[in-house]
């Protein structure tokens, strides 16, 4: 068990004090630490605990003993050197001498662009392809910085705001009907009919016929198998994201919104966001109203943080989801996304490939994105749960409730790669299930997000403890086998330097425990 520096990441998007509250000076960067808590006039977006194969995206952590004194090393380094312990041989067969996913704790003050992540096969070609052209592979104009497709799962610290997915056709229709703009029109035409169906519609483009001809040209060659209802969701969203031009979104919406009684402001108070209903239309006209409501507010809410860009109209035609703390969902490689607010963890295989197409002062690549897009109306895909060895869920619309602050909840996606654990270990108490069950064999990563906890591994005769505070967190080796967690007292400060406990807190006499988030791979 070895004390973990995560990596600061500096967006725009970014918060000027959560990540900096939670996370103090228990921060890595390139070349030393950094005191992140005293930062907070930067906008501070992520903290990453990661093997990752660049250099600027690699954690340090610490090794050596307090005794005889420590050194920082790239975790990486440290996983290459000795894979078969540190990562276990079921991930070291599986993937090589690195660590499979990569965790972040991200703070999103503001919308973050309009994204997919590629798939497996277009993140390889795509990577060869910039390579040979020699574009660096820290150039911010790069696409793919690594060969992976980047599987991601987000679990909310606390509610978390987001357009996940294409919604079903006639949510889409209906919002976008809802907006008087020309572009808006020509989308939901284009879904109500296959194409833009008259000179209004090309106008608002500024262009004309070959439109369609020019955007059926970007599909990909999976495409041929699409359903006709595909083809059309890909050439509306294209539409806005080629053509969409100095749109005014800002006032169209505002006036959708207020026209419509403004909802959002209600269904922001409370509930889970995720649709609950099927595909087929049969909800009531009550939440039909209240999902155009939400993602009239999404959308309103990145026109105001990018005014101008059309892309915004494009969560007219996504899925609104609103996290609670402890909910989660997945986003397989194509589904677009849109971060809009919140507090969440986030696990995905070790990879940084985002494909943008808009919402963003990064690097734009719409051809690349529009080759990987999932174009299928379905629901957010929520990943498993499991609660004291009992399965829930799982591609359901609706997830189980976790509540946080009752017990720990592993959540895993359908692939190997990661699963995470998160919830309140009390004071005093041990955290029992699930920690017995990832002790097999898996590389972990624990990372204490609230109050203090005390981790201990017993290896032979050598029991290693380490007290973790707020925004510190730990790499446990595979070799390490069980990790004992308890709930320790109430040391809210922001974390130390080192992220080395000596165990000795008064583990019992203070009530408050600490909020776990550990990473571990899925076999
Ligand atoms: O590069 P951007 O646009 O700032 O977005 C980066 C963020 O987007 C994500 O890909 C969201 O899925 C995150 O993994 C990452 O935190």
């Amino acid at each position: 068990m070895v004390p973990i520096l995560p990596v600061p990441k500096w967006y725009a998007w970014g918060s000027y004090d959560r990540l900096q509250t939670m996370f103090g000076a228990a921060g890595t960067a390139g070349d030393g630490p950094i005191d992140v808590g005293a930062m907070t006039g930067e906008p501070l977006a992520e903290m990453w605990f990661s093997a990752h194969g660049q250099r600027s995206m690699t954690s340090d952590v610490l090794v050596g003993s307090a005794r005889r004194g420590t050194r920082r090393m790239p975790l990486a380094d440290l996983l290459r050197g000795d894979p078969g312990p540190m990562l276990g041989e079921t991930a070291s067969r599986h993937w090589g001498p690195t660590l499979p996913y990569l965790l972040k704790v991200i703070a999103v003050r503001m919308p973050l662009s309009l994204q997919v992540h590629p798939l497996d096969f277009e993140a390889r070609r795509g990577f060869h392809r910039e390579q040979s052209a020699g574009i660096p592979q820290d150039d911010p104009a790069r696409s793919f910085r690594d060969m992976q497709g980047k599987h991601e799962m987000v679990v909310a610290l606390e509610p978390f705001d987001a357009s996940v997915g294409f919604a079903p056709v006639s949510r889409q229709i209906r919002a976008l009907r809802s907006v008087r703009h020309p572009l808006a029109r020509a989308m939901a035409d284009i879904l109500q009919s296959g194409s833009m169906t008259g000179p209004a519609d090309r106008s608002a483009v500024g262009t004309a016929e070959p439109t369609m001809a020019v955007i059926d040209r970007m599909m990909p060659e999976s495409a041929r198998v699409w359903s006709e209802t595909s083809r059309r969701v890909f050439r509306a969203f294209a539409l806005a994201v080629m053509y969409g031009r100095d749109v005014d979104t800002v006032t169209v919406l505002r006036e959708a919104v207020s026209r419509l009684g403004d909802h959002a402001g209600q269904v922001a108070g409370g509930g889970t966001g995720l649709p609950t209903g099927s595909s087929s239309g049969s909800r009531s006209g009550a939440s039909a109203a209240s999902e155009t409501s939400r993602m009239l507010a999404n959308a309103l809410r990145a026109a105001e943080a990018f005014p101008g860009d059309a892309s915004a109209l494009c969560l007219l035609m996504m899925n609104p989801v609103r996290l609670r703390e402890g909910e989660s969902v997945s986003i397989p490689p194509g589904t677009p996304h849109v971060y809009i607010h919140g507090l969440a963890a986030e696990i995905m295989t070790n990879s940084d490939n985002v494909l943008r197409a808009g919402l963003t002062v990064k690097h734009r690549d719409v051809p690349n994105l529009l080759r990987s897009l999932n174009t299928a109306p379905v629901p957010p895909v929520v990943p498993y749960t499991v609660r004291d060895g009992e399965r829930r869920g799982g591609g359901a619309r609706r997830p189980a409730r976790c509540d946080p602050h009752r017990g720990l909840t592993l959540y895993h996606p359908c692939i190997d790669e990661f699963s995470l654990t998160y919830g309140h270990v009390e004071a005093g108490r041990v955290a029992d299930w699930p920690l017995p069950v990832l002790a097999q064999d898996r590389p972990r990563i624990v990372v204490c997000v609230d109050g203090s906890l005390c981790c201990e591994t017993e290896r032979s005769d050598d029991v290693r403890r380490m007290t973790l505070r707020r925004g510190e967190g730990v790499f446990v080796p595979a070799d390490d086998g069980l990790l004992r967690v308890t709930g320790a007292g109430n040391m809210t400060g922001a974390g130390n330097s080192t992220g080395v406990g000596g165990g000795s807190e008064s583990i019992g006499h203070q009530k408050t425990g600490g909020n776990l988030l550990m990473a571990s791979t899925g076999i």
